[in-house]
């Protein structure tokens, strides 16, 4: 049966607390019109490239091209954010959503156009919910700054201090990898982050709790994000799964690495040479799983973003319409995001 929004929000928010209280099975609102354990599955041999942030940067370069095209998706190790700093941050998010509800729904926030800071279980109006709530964070940098301050929950009172620390710290290491991708494109260092004008840096903490029937349901539904790129940290409990070559492959990081994954708009900006790859989260039954994805992206109603000219030639036709991000938010929020449908949305 299919419910009205309204609907959902009113009973999504509490499910999560049944969840919480270890309910014995989902509620429709969550089911999956297709069990989610579908395609092939690769065995975990098959894993996404490890970088080590301390090799020659001309390989680093180099490895960090290949791993942009063959995956969209590589972690990264000997990054130079301290584990104590990721810690701090998870621990943070975690203590936010183990406050009581009534504390959390002074933070909820129902639309994310423009992109609101809050507290939420969905972000569309899609008929079937993702199993996770989650706190988005809109503005990141500079941590000092009066508007990332009031971006920040006053609840628990820790959390400003840990989001700022994470992300100074998260805000280094995502330009040096941009100046890593921008050389790997025949680029200049600086080029992409100088035609985004300026870098936009938000955060998403997501919570996906134990499940009771963990293969009825999405944690989160596939999806890519339409940022540049991301930095994902999580609990060390598995669940991201990255689509490649028509088969999901469970994440399993290293300890201690962060995942780094393409988004559209860094598939626009390289006329297609990089892609933007689908992930989604599992559920499971047993353990809570944390995640925190830092985006860096273009100011919402900055430059229009459009392929390089540089690659673009008689051979390689631009394949993309110059968008406006907000414009391109506008359509991630609108269009039930699901896999790559909205990047298809400026192919021309
Ligand atoms: O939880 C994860 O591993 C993935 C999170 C994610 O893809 C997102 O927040 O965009
Ligand atoms: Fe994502």
């Amino acid at each position: 049966m299919a419910l009205a929004s309204i609907d959902l929000y009113a009973q999504a928010i509490p499910v999560q607390d049944l969840l919480a209280q270890g309910i014995t099975s989902v509620p429709e609102a969550y089911i999956q019109p297709h069990p989610p354990i579908y395609g092939s599955q690769r065995g975990n041999s098959t894993q996404i490239p490890v970088i080590d942030l301390t090799l020659p940067e001309e390989e680093i370069t180099d490895t960090i091209a290949r791993a942009c095209k063959d995956w969209g998706f590589f972690q990264v190790i000997s990054h130079g954010v301290a584990q104590e700093i990721v810690d701090g941050m998870l621990q943070a998010a975690k203590d936010f959503f183990d406050l009581p509800m009534a504390v959390r729904m002074k933070y909820f926030s129902a639309t994310p156009v423009p992109k609101t800071t809050g507290y939420s279980v969905r972000f569309d109006n899609s008929s079937v919910v993702d199993c996770r709530d989650f706190l988005f964070q809109s503005l990141c940098y500079p941590p000092s700054s009066d508007a990332v301050k009031e971006s920040c929950p006053s609840d628990p009172p820790h959390y400003r201090d840990s989001s700022a620390r994470y992300c100074e710290a998260m805000h280094d290491l995502g330009r040096k990898l941009l100046r890593y991708v921008s050389r790997g494109l025949g680029l200049e260092s600086n080029q992409i982050e100088q035609s985004l004008e300026e870098l936009h840096h938000s955060m998403l903490m997501n919570r996906y709790l134990p499940c009771p029937q963990p293969e009825l349901v999405l944690a989160l539904r596939s999806h890519t994000d339409p940022n540049v790129i991301s930095l994902l940290v999580d609990n060390g409990v598995p669940g991201l799964q990255v689509l490649k070559d028509g088969a999901w492959i469970t994440v399993h990081s290293l300890p201690g690495a962060i995942i780094v994954n393409m988004g559209d708009q860094l598939e626009i900006m390289s006329n297609g040479k990089y892609k933007s790859a689908e992930h989604r989260a599992l559920a499971n039954s047993d353990s809570t799983r944390y995640s925190i994805a830092s985006f860096f992206e273009p100011p919402p109603a900055g430059p229009l973003i459009a392929p390089f000219p540089e690659l673009v030639n008689p051979q390689d036709e631009s394949q993309f319409q110059a968008v406006c991000y907000r414009d391109y938010l506008a359509i991630f929020f609108a269009k039930q995001a699901s896999g790559k449908s909205v990047i298809t949305q400026v192919k021309k």
